[in-house]
């Protein structure tokens, strides 16, 4: 028996180009998901392909924008964070139209990314002549190497009549580190507003400290759902969430002098969640020692990275 293997690939693109459809043909079912929040999920999971031999897991990274502005800036970090922290990015480029600037932009960032596996999808292969996609694979080629960009694979799939769609399973399959599956099989995708909630609750918790404790919260939601024996017309949603921090004295930092902290950061995250949600919130909160987490790959799996 050759080693499962399990890990995260995400596909990046421009509008359009395809990703959904081809998330959606990888897993088998269709998965409705639409974060209507894009640019607050760091790791948003679209699916789960379960193998026999694998399981991978296709995740969201928000978009990637021009920077104009700090806060451009920052989120362009963060999705270049999140790339680096999957294990393989795979551009889609859409073979009926030709490669243009945007692609050119994100292909340029990804470059930047060290150790990530990269990969090149030509989608939509349906909807291109042969004459068409040999030369929309040239170019794809091309913008490699213009970029110092090493493609480990170039890959011409169609979502819709679902050429290649198994032979692209196997070659991103055979890109994932071996590893043991990391959700209950049969599970498609996970709650994306769970996924929203603790990490509007991280960006809460980071705010003020990001210098003290850069990367080192991560935040679970245990709990999320609507009181019982509320009025029809007055719900709350009780949400109870853990933040996990790798040492003590973290922890003191996060909690603050007699709980002052924790109390902003609830208040904060808990406004943030209403205006999403559209629901009043009362949001619970604890801070947790999870030793080193970072560095531990079980740990930072059970913490949803
Ligand atoms: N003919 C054909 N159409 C496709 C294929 N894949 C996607 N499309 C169509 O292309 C359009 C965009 O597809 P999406 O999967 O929504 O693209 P996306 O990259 O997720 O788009 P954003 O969410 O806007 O970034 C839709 O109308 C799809 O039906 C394909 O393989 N063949």
């Amino acid at each position: 028996m050759p080693e499962f293997k399990s890990g995260f690939a995400s596909f990046v693109g421009r509008p359009n180009a395809g990703k959904s459809t081809l998330t959606n043909a990888l897993v088998g079912t269709k998965v409705a998901i639409t974060s209507s929040r894009p640019q607050t999920t760091r790791t948003a999971v679209r699916g789960i392909v379960h193998r026999l031999d694998a399981q991978l897991i296709l995740v969201d990274t928000p978009g990637l924008h021009k920077p104009r502005t700090l806060l451009g800036e920052r989120l362009n970090d963060l999705v270049k964070t999140t790339w680096a922290e999957v294990d393989i990015v795979a551009v889609c480029f859409p073979a009926n139209e030709k490669i243009g600037p945007g692609d050119r932009f994100i292909v340029n960032e990804l470059a930047k990314v060290g150790r990530t596996t990269k990969m090149a999808i030509a989608t939509k292969t349906d909807l291109a002549t042969p004459q068409q996609l040999a030369e929309h694979l040239l170019a794809i080629d091309a913008l490699g190497r213009d970029t110092g960009t090493e493609w480990a694979e170039i890959v011409p799939v169609s979502a819709v009549s679902g050429d290649q769609v198994q032979l692209l399973a196997d070659l991103l399959v055979a890109r994932l580190p071996a590893g043991p599956p990391l959700y209950p099989d049969g599970e498609l995708t996970d709650a994306p507003e769970e996924t929203i909630v603790a990490e509007l609750i991280r960006e809460a918790a980071l705010e003020g400290v990001r210098d003290e404790l850069p990367h080192s919260i991560a935040v679970v939601v245990e709990e999320m759902r609507l009181r019982e024996d509320r009025p029809a017309d007055r719900p709350l949603l009780d949400i109870h969430a853990n933040l996990f921090v790798e040492r003590s004295s973290q922890k003191g930092i996060v909690i603050g002098h007699q709980g002052s902290r924790l109390r902003q950061v609830g208040t904060d995250a808990r406004r943030q969640i209403e205006a999403l949600l559209g629901t009043p919130v009362y949001l619970d909160l604890h801070v947790k020692i999870a030793k080193d987490w970072q560095r531990d790959p079980k740990q930072l799996r059970r913490l949803g990275f």
